[in-house]
């Protein structure tokens, strides 16, 4: 499982903060896919990046924690916080970045990148064992063995993509973070990526954290999702509820702006933009885009308010 406390992130920037993660508070539980949507700049890398401790200058943690729970070598239960969760980094949590071709070593067969990786984080195995291991692996994944001979170039982007998220279960952890796993590959691509990962996730039966500013992902893959908007987590729910009785104001509009079968009218997207993350205003961060807006909303930051079983948004239309 994976808990989130009122975690607030910052870049460190010549001239100030970038905000670009406030009192984040969820938990992802055992046994789901999660996933995090919202548009671009809204902080779903950062968020992501928060929850594997990937801090590195100029991202820093400004409040709050992130735990990682999982279970010890003698099958003890442990918490991992922020500041050592970099100890649990693959055997019980692991991170899939955006963008395959650029976070695998290009000079670097992928067979090596395994055996770095594992032997790095897993101790040393007797290389013919461990190579049996992976070629086993790969087969179960429905990966041809073939591709740990090959350099990152000479495969496609979805098959990096697959080798990458090979890589990062093939230690089964119990927490997987992948960020825009389908971006920038085709229809088809894309739908093999999310069967291989709901597959992967079946098998293991661990949390799935997917971040994607494709609402169709979500729908396809996940069991529960959050929507954010100019870093904040603004609802959570159950995926079905969140398609079918949004209550945020954004994240009806993020929903009403999608395609659906049989309906032909014009979709329009959401006016305005949101706001800048180094001097977000006060109140609700989308009171400048919401229609129903009133003084409040421009005044004073809604809290979370329960709205279903396991579902909540911030939002002052709801009390
Ligand atoms: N290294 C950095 N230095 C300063 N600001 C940054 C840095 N990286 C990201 N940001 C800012 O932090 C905010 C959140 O960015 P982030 O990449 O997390 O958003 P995102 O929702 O993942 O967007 P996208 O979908 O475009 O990747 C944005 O305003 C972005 O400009």
């Amino acid at each position: 499982m994976l808990k989130l406390n009122q975690v607030s992130a910052q870049y460190n920037i010549l001239t100030g903060y970038v905000k670009a993660v406030d009192k984040v508070d969820f938990e992802v539980r055992k046994n789901e896919i999660f996933g995090i949507a919202g548009e671009s700049g809204c902080g779903k890398s950062t968020l992501l990046k928060v929850m594997y401790d990937l801090i590195n200058y100029p991202l820093e943690i400004a409040s709050g924690s992130v735990e990682v729970h999982a279970t010890d070598r003698k099958g003890l239960p442990v918490i991992y916080r922020n500041g050592e969760i970099h100890k649990s980094w693959w055997k019980d949590i692991s991170y899939v970045p955006q963008g395959a071709m650029h976070v695998m070593n290009p000079v670097t067969r992928v067979r090596n990148q395994f055996f770095d990786t594992i032997s790095k984080f897993h101790g040393v195995k007797n290389k013919k064992t461990l190579e049996h291991e992976i070629t086993e692996y790969l087969r179960e994944l429905e990966l041809p063995p073939d591709v740990l001979k090959a350099y990152p170039h000479q495969l496609s982007g979805g098959m990096r993509q697959r080798v990458l998220i090979a890589l990062a279960t093939f230690l089964h952890p119990s927490i997987v973070l992948a960020d825009e796993p389908t971006t920038a590959l085709d229809v088809v691509v894309q739908r093999g990526i999310l069967t291989m990962l709901s597959q992967v996730q079946k098998k293991l039966k661990n949390s799935m954290v997917i971040v994607s500013h494709d609402m169709g992902v979500h729908y396809q893959i996940t069991n529960r999702m959050g929507i954010m908007y100019a870093g904040q987590m603004i609802e959570v729910g159950p995926t079905d509820r969140i398609f079918n009785e949004p209550q945020h104001p954004y994240t009806k509009m993020l929903i009403n702006a999608l395609p659906r079968i049989g309906d032909n009218s014009q979709k329009e997207g959401i006016p305005g933009t949101p706001p800048s993350l180094k001097n977000p205003p006060a109140g609700c961060r989308f009171a400048a885009r919401c229609p129903h807006a009133t003084e409040l909303c421009r005044l004073v930051e809604p809290d979370r308010v329960n709205v279903g079983e396991g579902h909540y948004a911030s939002c002052h239309l709801l009390n």
